[in-house]
C-alpha cells in the first residue's frame, strides 16, 4: 500500500520523538512491503521563529492532502510571553479545528512489565485498560467570547457546544465501547454546568441505539478520584475537551509515565493526526532522554485507524511490550533491575524488535 505521511515535529522533544516514529514507520514499510512517503512541515514555536505564525498555510495544505499526520509536540518557555493567538499551542488547536479532528482517542493500558513503575500500588494498577474518548474541537478551548474586558479587570472564556458536536463524539464513544468491554462512563459536571446537563441528555438518548453497552454517568471530580483508586472499573470514558485533557494526563500515572500515552485525533472518514499525549518537555529537550514509546504507540494507532493495517499495528505494540519485557527503559520510568537507555537507543531497540520478530507468535492486543 502507498501512503503519504506529513510529519509535524514541532518543538522541544517533538523532533526527537518524531524521528522515532518515522523510523518505526520505515521499518513497518520495509517489513510489510508498503511504500510510505514523508514530508516535514513546521508548526508551533519553530514555525513562529521561521515564518511568523504557529500554523503556516503550507502546513495546512500539506496536512489536507496527507493520508495521515504525525505530530511531535509544540510549545515551550521561549514563546510563553506571546499573546494567546500567537502561541505555539494555537498551531495545534488550529490544525485540529481546521481538519475537524473531533475525536481524540487516548488509550491507557498498564503494561504488565511496568506495574511497579507507577507510584500507585501494583494491585490497583494491574489490569487497567481504558480508553478516553475526548471531544477535541469544541468546548472551552474554542468558545467565543474568550477575552479580557474593562481595562483588563474582567475576563471571560466560553464553554459552548452545538448539539451535533456532542452527538458525534458520543456516537464515536459508543462505537468504541461496542468493540471493547461494552461499558461507557460519561464524565461531566452536570451538578453545575448547563453544557453538562445537555451532554447527559444526549448520552441518554443515544444509549437506546447501543443496547449492548452499559452506561453510567460520573461527575468529573469523582472520576478523577476513581481513576487512581479503582481504574479497572473503567472501559471507555467519554468527556468534553478540557475534562479529557486533564483526566488523560492523570491516567498516564497508571502506565508509569506520561511518555507512554499515545493518541489519535480523528474524524469519521478515518483521516487522522497521531500525537503522543505529552508535551514538548522543555526540562529534558535536547538531552536524548525523551521516552519514544508514546510516539511509537501513536504510529500503531495510525496504522490501525487510518490505514486499516491491523497486523502491522499489533506487531508494533508487541515490539514495545517485548522490549519492555527485556527491561529496557528511559529515565522517566523506574524499573527495578532495569536497563536505563537513551530515548534514541530505546527507539532503536523497538524498531529492531519489529524487524526481527516472529510474526507467527501470539499477538498481544493492546489498543482499540
Ligand atoms: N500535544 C502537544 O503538543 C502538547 C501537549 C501538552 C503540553 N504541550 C506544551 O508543552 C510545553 C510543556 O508543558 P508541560 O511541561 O506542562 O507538559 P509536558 O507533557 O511537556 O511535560 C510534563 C512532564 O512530563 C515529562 N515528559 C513528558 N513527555 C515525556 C517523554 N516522552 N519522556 C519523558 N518524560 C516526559 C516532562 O519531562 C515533564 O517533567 C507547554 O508549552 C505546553 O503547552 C504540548
Ligand atoms: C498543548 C495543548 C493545547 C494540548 C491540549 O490541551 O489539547 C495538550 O495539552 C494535549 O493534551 O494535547
Ligand atoms: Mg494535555
Amino acid at each position: 500500500m502507498k501512503k503519504h505521511i506529513v510529519l509535524l515535529p514541532g518543538d522541544g522533544i517533538g523532533p526527537e520523538v518524531t524521528q522515532a516514529a518515522k523510523k518505526m514507520l520505515e521499518a513497518v514499510a520495509e517489513r510489510y512491503q508498503h511504500t510510505f512517503t514523508f514530508e516535514s512541515q513546521e508548526i508551533g514555536g519553530s514555525a513562529i521563529d521561521s515564518q511568523g505564525t504557529p500554523l503556516p498555510e503550507d502546513t495546512i495544505e500539506a496536512c489536507k492532502k496527507a493520508d495521515a499526520i504525525f505530530l511531535g509536540a509544540v510549545g515551550g518557555p521561549k514563546w510563553d510571553h506571546l499573546p494567546g493567538h500567537m502561541r505555539p499551542e494555537k498551531g495545534l488547536l488550529g490544525i485540529r479545528k481546521q481538519m475537524e479532528l473531533f475525536a481524540n482517542l487516548r488509550p491507557v493500558k498498564a503494561f504488565q512489565q511496568l506495574l511497579h513503575a507507577s507510584p500507585l500500588k501494583p494491585e490497583v494498577v494491574a489490569g487497567s485498560d481504558l480508553l478516553i474518548v475526548r471531544e477535541l474541537t469544541g468546548g472551552l478551548y474554542f468558545g467565543e467570547p474568550s477575552e479580557r474586558k474593562n481595562n483588563g479587570t474582567q475576563v471571560v472564556d466560553t464553554l459552548a457546544y452545538q448539539k451535533h458536536e456532542i452527538e458525534r463524539i458520543v456516537e464515536k464513544a459508543f462505537e468504541s465501547a461496542r468493540v471493547r468491554r461494552k461499558h461507557l462512563t460519561s464524565v461531566d459536571k452536570a451538578n453545575v454546568l448547563e453544557s453538562s446537563r445537555m451532554w447527559r441528555e444526549i448520552v441518554e438518548e443515544k444509549k437506546h441505539d447501543y443496547p449492548e453497552v452499559t452506561v453510567e454517568h460520573m461527575l468529573v471530580d469523582a472520576a478523577a478520584m476513581k481513576l487512581v483508586t479503582n481504574p479497572t472499573a473503567f472501559d471507555v470514558i467519554v468527556t468534553e475537551n478540557m475534562f479529557g485533557d486533564i483526566l488523560s494526563d492523570e491516567a498516564s500515572v497508571l502506565t508509569g509515565s506520561l511518555g507512554m500515552l499515545p493518541s489519535a485525533s480523528i474524524r469519521t472518514d478515518g483521516v487522522g493526526l497521531y500525537e503522543p499525549v505529552h508535551g514538548s518537555a522543555p526540562d529534558i529537550a535536547g538531552q536524548d532522554k525523551a521516552n519514544p514509546l508514546a510516539a511509537i504507540l501513536s504510529v500503531a494507532m495510525m496504522l490501525k485507524h487510518s490505514f486499516q493495517m491491523e497486523e502491522e499495528a499489533e506487531q508494533v505494540e508487541k515490539a514495545v511490550a517485548d522490549v519492555l519485557a527485556e527491561r529496557f527503559h528511559t529515565s522517566d520510568l523506574s524499573i527495578s533491575n532495569g536497563v536505563k537507555v537513551s530515548g534514541s537507543v530505546l527507539a532503536k531497540k523497538v524498531v529492531e524488535q519489529l524487524s526481527t520478530s516472529d510474526t507467527t507468535e501470539n499477538i498481544m492486543r493492546c489498543y482499540v
